[in-house]
């Protein structure tokens, strides 16, 4: 049983509430049982989609736990990277949808979860920032990339160079949360926004997922390629014969099991 996260299932969604008072900062456990439980719910066919959020509504997660820093020893700033890295992997490589129900501050660390997630949803009064560099560290869960880009060089420059801490509505003015909620609902929303993924086909979105990630690096020639590759990959499965069948038959599609 985790000791820092709680799960609990709503419809299709398995909602994973980090929860480590006052801040609910990371620790090398708490990252663990995020990696543990990723690999469970990948497991699970009955989730589609992962919700992550704080208990509480001061705090979403303020990055890691800056206790950890205090001696300055790289060896135990290495391992707390190394565990880092193995959750937000999982997190990364997680299937189905996830997306970050932000509520009070989510910050370093924190804000770096909420940014391996397909969605952002924030509360007013959401706080977001990557502000390491205030106590002479930087980001190192991606932040310096998945933050430049989602929102671009500029913007990621203001928030890690300055420190900015941008309130929810500006963030959502830069395009860093997909939706502002009111205090209170990002849970709720996330939960919506992730069952519109739950009800579209399981390959499909996997391999749209794929594609769109993959799709900064790629030429526009190469790009198609994979797309082309991607959608005769499913022509003639199951679950792309389900779907057009029920269209055809106006009727909703019911889609196997993943793997
Ligand atoms: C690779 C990843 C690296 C990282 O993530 S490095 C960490 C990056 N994050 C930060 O630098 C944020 C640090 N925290 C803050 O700047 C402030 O906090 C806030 C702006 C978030 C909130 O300020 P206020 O409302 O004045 O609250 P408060 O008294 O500072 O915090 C409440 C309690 O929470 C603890 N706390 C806050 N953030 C952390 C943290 N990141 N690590 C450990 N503890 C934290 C405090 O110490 C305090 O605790 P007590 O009530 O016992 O005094």
């Amino acid at each position: 049983m985790a000791k820092y996260l709680t799960l609990e299932h709503l419809g299709q969604s398995a909602i994973i509430t980090i929860n480590n008072p006052p801040a609910n900062a990371w620790n090398i456990t708490s990252l663990r049982e995020l990696a543990d439980l990723m690999t469970t719910l990948q497991a699970d066919s009955t989730v589609r989609a992962v919700v992550i959020t704080g208990a509480g509504d001061a705090f979403f997660c303020a990055g890691a736990d800056l206790n950890l820093f205090s001696k300055g020893s790289k060896q135990e700033v290495a391992d707390l990277l190394d565990a880092f890295a193995g959750a937000f992997a999982a997190l990364r490589n997680y299937t189905g949808v996830t997306v970050a129900a932000i509520n009070g501050y989510a910050l370093g660390g924190g804000l770096e979860c909420a940014l391996m997630c397909d969605y952002i949803v924030a509360e007013r009064g959401a706080k977001l920032g990557l502000p390491e560099a205030r106590v002479g560290l930087l980001p190192a869960a991606g932040g310096s990339k998945t933050l430049a880009d989602k929102v671009g060089l500029s913007w990621a420059k203001r928030m890690l160079l300055g420190g900015e801490i941008l309130t929810a509505e500006k963030a959502y003015d830069i395009g860093l949360v997909e939706e502002i909620v009111d205090p209170g609902f990002a849970k709720i929303m996330a939960v919506s926004l992730a069952g519109k993924v739950a009800n579209q086909a399981p390959q499909a979105v996997a391999r749209a997922r794929q594609l769109i990630e993959s799709s900064p690096c790629a030429t526009l020639e190469a790009h198609l390629q994979q797309e082309r590759a991607a959608l005769l990959s499913l022509i003639g499965e199951a679950e792309q014969l389900e779907g057009v069948s029920a269209f055809l038959g106006k009727r909703t599609p019911s889609w196997a099991d993943e793997d």
